[in-house]
């Protein structure tokens, strides 16, 4: 069985505080986009994993579909083995989520191939022990999420009337150090009703609290976000804990000047 994980963007990020257990609870909107990563999965005498396309940093061990392997395995004992495949296009240190969206698909795939029985409230539980964002991907649909991330509430946001542009400069960011980086503060304007507001309004309103830092320390970063306002986009942004940032347009832009120092998906 194969299946296609995507990637999602952050449309504002508020940190608000920090957690006795190390997290921090925040407010974002997570919204699906068009990058996908290919995973599949056969029946095999021993589990193997193996990979094609971009390289990942790490152990395979450590992989987000072997921690889902061994998290069903327990629950489930007569889980047959299997031999996963994964061909990685979802930039990685980039804020899309694509180990995230790996795990969750990896749930949903095992969940129909061996007919688990597992309710999408089961699956999203299995995920959240996996990571703050592997929860979202169960569903895949735009909502507004809190808590750690993992909590959601969905939202009517649609936005295949514009182009959406995704670029990733030459940077990759740690989601752990992103984190340490950040002062949490209690939201002024809740994301929740600003997006609600219309898309004009969004450059002075909504924010991601990621980018202050991390724009200090990455110029190359906070350019791109630059540039893509230059390049008429209504609306900017990083995405998540970055490096990738992701600009709205009303229509394709030409950012041909761009192409030299970035990877750049259109119409995501
Ligand atoms: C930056 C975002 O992508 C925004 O959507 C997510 O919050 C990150 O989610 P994720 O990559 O699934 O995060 P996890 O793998 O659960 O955690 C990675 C690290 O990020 C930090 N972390 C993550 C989520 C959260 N609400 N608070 C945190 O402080 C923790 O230090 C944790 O050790
Ligand atoms: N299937 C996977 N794909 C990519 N990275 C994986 C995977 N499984 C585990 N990882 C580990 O997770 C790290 C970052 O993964 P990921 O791409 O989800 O982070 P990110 O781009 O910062 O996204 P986010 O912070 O939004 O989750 C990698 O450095 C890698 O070691």
């Amino acid at each position: 069985m194969i299946v296609f994980p995507n990637a999602k963007i952050n449309i504002g990020l508020n940190i608000t505080e920090r957690r006795p257990d190390g997290y921090h609870n925040l407010e974002t909107v997570f919204y699906p986009i068009k990058i996908n990563d290919v995973l599949e999965v056969i029946e095999a005498d021993e589990l193997i994993f193996d990979y094609s396309g971009l390289d990942i940093p790490g152990d395979d061990a450590d992989n987000l579909c072997i921690k889902g392997y061994h998290l069903l395995k327990k629950d489930f004992p007569k889980l047959p083995a299997v031999k996963i495949h994964l061909h990685k296009n979802i930039p990685i240190g980039a804020g899309l989520g694509g180990g995230s969206s790996d795990a969750a698909f990896f749930i949903k795939l095992m969940n129909e191939k061996f007919g688990l029985g597992l309710s999408v409230d089961a699956m999203m539980d299995y995920a959240r022990v996996l990571g703050a964002d592997c929860a979202f991907f169960i569903e895949s649909k735009p909502v507004f999420a809190f808590d750690k991330g993992d909590e959601f509430e969905a939202i009517k946001l649609d936005l295949t009337a514009y182009q959406i542009v995704l670029v990733m400069p030459d940077a990759h960011v740690s989601t752990a150090e992103a984190y340490r980086g950040v002062k949490p503060a209690p939201v002024k304007e809740s994301l929740y009703d600003l997006i609600k507001t219309p898309i004009a309004n969004w450059k002075r309103h909504i924010k991601n609290d990621f980018e202050g830092h991390i724009f200090r320390d990455n110029p190359i970063i906070r350019g791109v976000k630059a540039e893509l306002y230059e390049h008429g986009a209504l609306y900017a942004s990083m995405s998540g804990s970055g490096a990738s940032v992701f600009g709205i347009f009303e229509s394709t832009p030409d950012l041909s000047a761009m192409e030299e120092y970035n990877q750049i998906f259109y119409n995501v």
